[in-house]
């Protein structure tokens, strides 16, 4: 028997149109048979074709509408991955929710029943694999059509809760119970039908609870009330600021430079984000910010103040992120700095980071738990243990020669200290009066603040306010080790070799010194999160990079790779390395094109 789709031929003027269809109708027509037929239905399918040959072969029309079906036949509407074994992802889907729920079953209660018992690793595991496997399959067989539509939806599903975050609306939303939307849209002085259409989209997208508490009569009406889902609970800054914060810096760091990226590569010629030069007379703008008193949200106002001529040292790379934020002409720092609130938001992101709240962004990064392995030598560990008998050995010289160096560990670029602060505590042989913290002048007085605030974690730590693009101070010359903890990454080649070029010009002669680096890495098997950092560091003018890429870097600045670890997963490394025999100024180097042509600290 014929299947009715096989005989229908098209009248002229519809298969015409049919021919200018737009892929969004293709698509539709795909939605229609999103599984790939059964091999009965193909052999029907293929019968009917046949008779049509014989019947209707002096009939133009018709057989332009054969030759169409018949090329349909022979490529099928593609349904999935031709790897995507739906029934098999299914069962284990399946298989992992039967997991969970008996690992939730025997999960011991809290004591206290204030706060769930945290997740067991195994516990993590499952959900994350679930979750993995439910995206795959509603990716794999969805309809085409719906499915590009929900991804649609994200763009403005992301937009309406950066701009409640902004608003700190979910802090006014109980963590149990529901508020009215008419109440919420008081707390944040807004708009009631504003925040009702805002509240919708997370709605609908299961963001947010809705309902319609005591409302008589009335059940089918728009949502009248908002309660948290169990993910909006975590953007509360007033009971999860750490993650709250990583929410307000991905908008920050990321939709914004994302949203001009037409923008941005019209006017970069479709490059990586590269350095440019200035010539003397060109000028940038200088802006002051003012913070608005009271605010809660990272706005200042932000005004022109002057113009200064770029710094003939430093390579400038305008980027997505400072176009984002409307100040092309300033680095990414540069334009953090006129925003203190979102500054602070940014600082806590990183803290955050250290506490493995987003260890699967970065990897762990932190002191004495590094876990990788190193590609040269599979035994051998990473290990800053034997800054302990340097720490001492350094010390004992300073007592006998007052020339002696007192830095031992220079943090550069070290943020808010949290690396340094781990140091000190895994090796207290480590003497706070040998480490030198390094940053920007305004995280430099943040550190100060918080050390009068009580922060006893860095205390005889020297502080200093260091530009790494410039010469490293005398006092900071000749240390044991200098750390760059997620620093390269934000900058294009370029530039991270002159940040690694100044650090070597700070190395002694004697070749002991050594330079870390630790790092994301970009994983060759792509997967959203770590695709997630390369795209949002393109923003900041930077990077993630594999181990070719970081070699290819030290290389270039002069230095030798002594080892270099990848951690389990590979998502961060550590590369460890030393002055480079006979390297001197960058005309000896091996990369012209990644080699500065700037100044170096060399006489
Ligand atoms: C991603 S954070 C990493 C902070 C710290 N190393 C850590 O791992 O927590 C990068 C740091 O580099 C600092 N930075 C940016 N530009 C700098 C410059 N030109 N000189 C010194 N520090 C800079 C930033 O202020 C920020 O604290």
């Amino acid at each position: 028997m014929a299947s009715p789709k096989s005989n229908v031929s098209m009248p002229p003027t519809l298969e015409a149109d049919n021919k200018n269809k737009s892929e969004d109708m293709e698509s539709q027509s795909q939605s229609q048979s999103s599984f790939a037929p059964t091999p009965e239905a193909k052999s029907e399918d293929e019968g009917s074709h046949e008779s049509q040959r014989k019947t209707v072969h002096d009939d133009n029309k018709s057989k332009k509408a054969t030759e169409k079906a018949t090329t349909s036949t022979a490529t099928p509407t593609p349904s999935a991955s031709p790897a995507f074994d739906l029934v098999k992802a299914a069962e284990d889907l399946l298989a992992n929710a039967k997991k969970l729920t008996a690992t939730l079953d025997s999960k011991p209660t809290d004591a206290n029943h204030d706060a769930p018992l945290p997740p067991s690793p195994e516990e993590m595991i499952l959900r994350q694999h679930i979750a993995k496997l439910g995206k795959k399959i509603a990716l794999e067989t969805g309809p085409p059509m719906a499915q590009l539509m929900s991804e649609m939806a994200t763009v403005a599903d992301t937009a309406a809760w950066n701009i409640l975050l902004t608003w700190r609306a979910f802090d006014h939303i109980p963590l149990n119970g529901s508020i009215s939307i008419a109440d919420l849209a008081r707390a944040i002085q807004a708009d009631e039908n504003l925040v009702s259409r805002f509240a919708g989209m997370l709605i609908s997208t299961g963001k947010l609870i809705g309902s319609r508490p005591g409302i008589d009569g009335k059940e089918n009406g728009p949502p009248t009330h908002i309660s948290h889902s169990r993910i909006s609970r975590l953007l509360r800054t007033n009971t999860s600021p750490a993650t709250a914060a990583i929410a307000i810096v991905s908008f920050g760091n990321g939709m914004k430079g994302f949203a001009k990226w037409p923008e941005y590569f019209a006017r970069h010629d479709r490059r990586e984000p590269y350095p440019m030069s200035y010539s003397s007379d060109e000028q940038i703008l200088v802006y002051e910010s003012r913070s608005s008193k009271g605010s809660s949200t990272a706005v200042s106002s932000v005004k022109v103040i002057g113009r200064r001529v770029q710094d003939g040292n430093r390579p400038f790379v305008q980027t997505p992120f400072s176009l984002g934020w409307g100040h092309p002409d300033l680095a990414p720092w540069e334009v953090k700095a006129l925003y203190p609130e979102y500054a602070r938001m940014f600082e806590m992101a990183m803290a955050a980071k250290d506490k493995g709240a987003q260890g699967a962004l970065g990897g762990d990064l932190g002191v004495g738990v590094y876990r990788g392995v190193n590609s040269e030598d599979p035994g051998s560990k990473f290990s800053l243990a034997w800054l302990a008998s340097e720490a001492a050995a350094r010390l004992g010289a300073a007592i006998n020669n007052k020339n002696a160096k007192p830095s031992l560990v220079v943090d550069v670029g070290g943020g808010l200290g949290h690396f340094l602060a781990n140091l000190l505590t895994e090796i207290p042989e480590i003497k706070p009066e040998q480490c030198i913290l390094q940053d920007r002048p305004e995280v430099i007085a943040q550190v100060a603040k918080n050390m009068e605030g009580g922060d006893e974690r860095l205390k005889g730590v020297k502080t200093m306010a260091h530009d790494f693009f410039n010469c490293q101070p005398e006092e900071a010359k000749g240390a044991a080790v200098y750390v760059l903890r997620r620093v390269l990454l934000d900058y294009c080649d370029q530039q991270a070799v002159s940040i690694l070029e100044r650090l070597r010009d700070a190395l002694s002669d004697s070749g002991e010194g050594r330079i870390i680096i630790m790092e994301g890495v970009l994983l060759d098997k792509p997967t959203p999160e770590n695709r997630l950092v390369d795209m949002v560091m393109m923003n900041l003018g930077g990077k993630l990079r594999n181990e070719e890429g970081y070699r290819k870097l030290c290389k270039a600045a002069g230095l030798k790779v002594m080892g270099y670890w990848v951690d389990v997963e590979g998502a961060s490394c550590v590369v460890e390395c030393v002055k480079e025999d006979g390297m001197g100024g960058s005309q000896e180097r091996s990369d012209p094109v990644l080699t500065a042509s700037w100044d170096t600290c060399l006489d």
